[in-house]
């Protein structure tokens, strides 16, 4: 069952110090490192599994619906990363949407072009560790297309409830991402970003390069960041 709750309510920011709007971009990496880090990995599994289930229940109820309303689609395709370090995994999604034949991308980091590109994979067993040590599709793999219909996971290491987020500074979603911005700003294609609640902060520095996310995909529920709904798998 999936339970629409008011914003106000149960889905928590995590705040910050006082004079939020002074802590820096570096600043904030580093606090929002160490509140992940700080996750037991067994309970980061736990909030992971939680976070997919809630993700598979927005789907299949529609909430993750593209193109205009009310004829509004479920996806058609998930852009989805292997997590690393100690983010939060959505890979629960990727294996229910494989076992329903939805078909699933992932990226490959080229560190030298500073450019990623996404592949099709048809398992997490296709994956091998490329750079970073991030597991990845082979240089073979098939080259996928962001398509219209594409529920898109960006990864990052803080967000607000307006679709702000910060990475790791590489950039490379934000590159990614921009020949493509009329799609997302369209809603044809749906950034949703996996995240432990913890990571949810007032505000994130933005700058105009910084593409906004659409969903945040936490253990506690799924955010819209457009609407201000959320959703809860109970
Ligand atoms: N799971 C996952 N896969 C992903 C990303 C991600 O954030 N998460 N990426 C999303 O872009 C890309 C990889 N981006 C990365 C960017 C920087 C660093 C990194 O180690 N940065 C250094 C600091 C570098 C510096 O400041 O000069 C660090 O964090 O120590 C790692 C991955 C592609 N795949
Ligand atoms: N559309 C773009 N075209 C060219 N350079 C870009 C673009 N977007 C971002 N960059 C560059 O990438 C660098 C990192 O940007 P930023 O700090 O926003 O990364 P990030 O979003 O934290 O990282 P990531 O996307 O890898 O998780 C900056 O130097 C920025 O100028």
């Amino acid at each position: 069952m999936l339970q629409y709750v008011e914003r106000t309510g149960r889905l928590s920011s995590s705040g910050g110090p006082r004079g939020m709007s002074t802590e820096s971009k570096r600043e904030l990496r580093e606090r929002m490192t160490a509140a992940r880090d700080a996750i037991p990995p067994k309970e980061r599994a736990a909030r992971s599994e939680r976070l997919a289930r809630h993700a598979i229940a927005a789907w299949e109820a529609g909430a993750f619906a593209w193109g205009a309303p009310p004829d509004g689609e479920r996806p058609r395709r998930l852009a989805w990363y292997a997590a690393f370090r100690s983010e939060a995994d959505a890979a629960g999604l990727a294996r229910w949407c494989w076992a329903r034949g939805i078909p699933v991308a992932a990226p490959r980091v080229d560190a030298a072009a500073k450019a990623m590109t996404l592949h099709d994979v048809a398992g997490e067993q296709e994956l091998m560790p490329g750079t970073y040590g991030i597991l990845e599709p082979a240089p073979h793999a098939p080259l996928a297309a962001l398509t219209p219909g594409t529920l898109t996971l960006v990864p990052g290491l803080a967000f607000d409830a307006r679709g702000g987020r910060l990475g790791y500074g590489g950039g490379y979603y934000d590159r990614l991402l921009a020949p493509h911005r009329a799609a997302i700003d369209a809603g044809a294609i749906l950034l949703a970003a996996p995240a432990f609640a913890a990571q949810i902060v007032d505000v994130v520095p933005t700058e105009p390069h910084d593409v906004r996310v659409r969903f945040l995909l936490t253990e506690e529920g799924i955010i819209d960041c457009k609407t201000g709904g959320a959703y809860q798998w109970s």
